[in-house]
């Protein structure tokens, strides 16, 4: 099992660098599927586990794709196929964002339900409402959605009950070759929605209003690929902030945005922390003492959902009592019960969590229980007196490039234990699949490239249910 062991103790300083969003980056690596003709460049593409998930979905669509030095080439000239499995959507939910940009090009989606996951029961509704809106007929049964249009989509007038950021995304790439005008209402407005726009427009859409409440999409005849650089992760940028802030170290974050992370920089300010905006990111230093602050979790331009484990943490060695809000997923708190193994006093009741601060952490073994949890973690760890060893890792490789290089070149005493993989079984795995394809196969293994094949292996067509 891979684990990040942590000693704490160690005050951070230095210059670390932002990677490109996994949250932008999903969508519009999704979207590449609209371009009809030419190829698109995606620059500043992390290397995370969620990047290679997406990568192996577009390629089994039909994609053609190469990944070198943080720049993705891609090509949708023919799309192959129009499904989405579990083993991707399971995986990953940002699989789903597919199903916009097949509907718009093929006029057809098969996409496995999402389920829940651990941090909320995590609603499609507003998605396949945007969809029917639109002229398609959904029909949901053996855990998979189908969906289909015949001729063009329609452009509709859309009103999001919740703003949803999925929804908007997914509503907004069906919409830029749907015939006529689409209208969201009660569109999500977060800087991942405009990122996503602005390569759209690059490919020729027409998307005006993105980042505010009412997003209009004119349909276009056609769209071709374009060159794009994905905007800095504000929530990456987000907790190196606060593991600066509770080391009381002083350290330059490159790339972040300060108006993206308005709601965190006010809330660490409030705290006692010092941020400046620099030419190209964030300066900060943290206090002697920091004080405790109360913080409610909402779409933007509110305290995101993403930042809210990582502001627990900090909060527990704040003077004074904090309450901590969760409206975004209901089931977001499940880090509590690892901060307790750490020491914390944090009680919580319904939405709410009561954090006592003053806490002097003690290092424990902990388990990542999602993505942000993980990294909550690890900041704790950071000022825990004594060893900390945190598992639960394939959380963490989904949203974070090197979390534990970065924080180590801060000054962090942190590294990583990966275990040598058992060479003898994998071959085996591999001889097995091999046996079933009735074809060699050879895997790039713990690469980020994507699986490659001697040649296309046979793939299981599933018809729809109309077909
Ligand atoms: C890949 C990606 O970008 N993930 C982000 C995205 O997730 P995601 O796009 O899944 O989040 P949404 O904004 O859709 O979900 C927010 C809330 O709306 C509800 N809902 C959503 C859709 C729907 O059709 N019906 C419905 O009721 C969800 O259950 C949830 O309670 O935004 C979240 C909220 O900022 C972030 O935490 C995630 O990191
Ligand atoms: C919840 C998150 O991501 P996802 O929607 O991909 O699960 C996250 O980035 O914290």
């Amino acid at each position: 099992m891979s684990k990040i062991i942590v000693r704490g103790g160690q005050r951070l300083s230095g210059n670390v660098r932002v990677s490109g969003a996994k949250n932008a980056v999903l969508p519009i690596l999704a979207a590449t599927l609209l371009a009809k003709e030419g190829e698109s460049v995606i620059h500043d593409v992390p290397n995370l586990d969620d990047v290679i998930t997406i990568q192996q979905v577009l390629a089994a669509l039909g994609g053609k794709l190469t990944y070198d030095n943080e720049t993705m080439r891609i090509s949708a000239a023919n799309l192959t196929s129009f499904e989405a499995p579990y083993e991707w959507v399971r995986k990953m939910r940002a699989s789903f964002l597919v199903m916009g940009p097949l509907l718009a090009r093929l006029g057809r989606a098969r996409i496995s339900l999402p389920g829940g996951c651990a941090i909320g029961t995590r609603a499609i509704d507003q998605h396949l409402k945007g969809f029917e809106a639109m002229g398609v007929e959904i029909v949901l049964g053996h855990g998979f959605i189908e969906a289909r249009k015949e001729g063009k989509l329609k452009g509709a007038k859309i009103y999001l009950d919740v703003a949803s950021v999925g929804a908007t995304e997914n509503i907004m790439m069906a919409a830029v070759l749907a015939e006529g005008t689409t209208t969201i209402e009660n569109a999500a407005k977060e800087p991942e929605i405009v990122d996503l726009a602005n390569y759209l427009n690059a490919m020729g859409a027409k998307v005006r209003g993105a980042g505010t409440g009412i997003i209009r999409i004119e349909g276009v005849e056609e769209l071709k690929g374009a060159q794009h650089t994905v905007i800095p992760d504000r929530v990456e940028a987000g907790t190196f902030m606060i593991a600066a802030a509770m080391t009381g170290g002083d350290v330059h974050i490159d790339g972040a945005i300060g108006e993206h992370l308005a709601p965190v920089i006010s809330k660490l300010e409030e705290m006692g922390v010092a941020i400046t905006e620099t030419d190209n990111g964030l300066r900060v230093v943290g206090p002697q003492k920091l004080k405790s602050v109360d913080v409610k979790t909402l779409p933007y331009p509110g305290f995101p959902t993403d930042m809210q484990s990582q502001m627990m943490a900090i909060l527990m060695i704040a003077e004074g009592t904090s309450i901590v809000t969760e409206t975004i997923f209901e089931n977001r708190f499940m880090h509590v019960e690892e901060f307790q193994k750490m020491s914390a006093q944090i009680k919580i009741d319904g939405r709410m969590a009561i954090v006592s601060g003053n806490t002097a952490l003690t290092g424990a073994k902990v388990t990542a229980t999602d993505l942000r949890a993980g990294a909550a973690l690890i900041c704790a760890a950071l000022c825990a007196d004594g060893e900390s060893e945190i598992t639960g890792l394939h959380h963490v490789d989904r949203g974070y490039v090197d979390i534990t290089g970065k924080l180590a070149a801060l000054g962090a005493d942190i590294h990583r234990v990966d275990p040598v993989p058992a060479e003898p079984v994998y071959t085996k795995v591999l001889e097995g699949v091999a046996a079933v394809l009735e074809e060699p196969v050879v895997v790039a293994a713990m690469s980020a490239e994507p699986v490659k094949r001697e040649k296309e292996a046979p793939r299981l067509k599933v018809q729809p249910t109309w077909a």
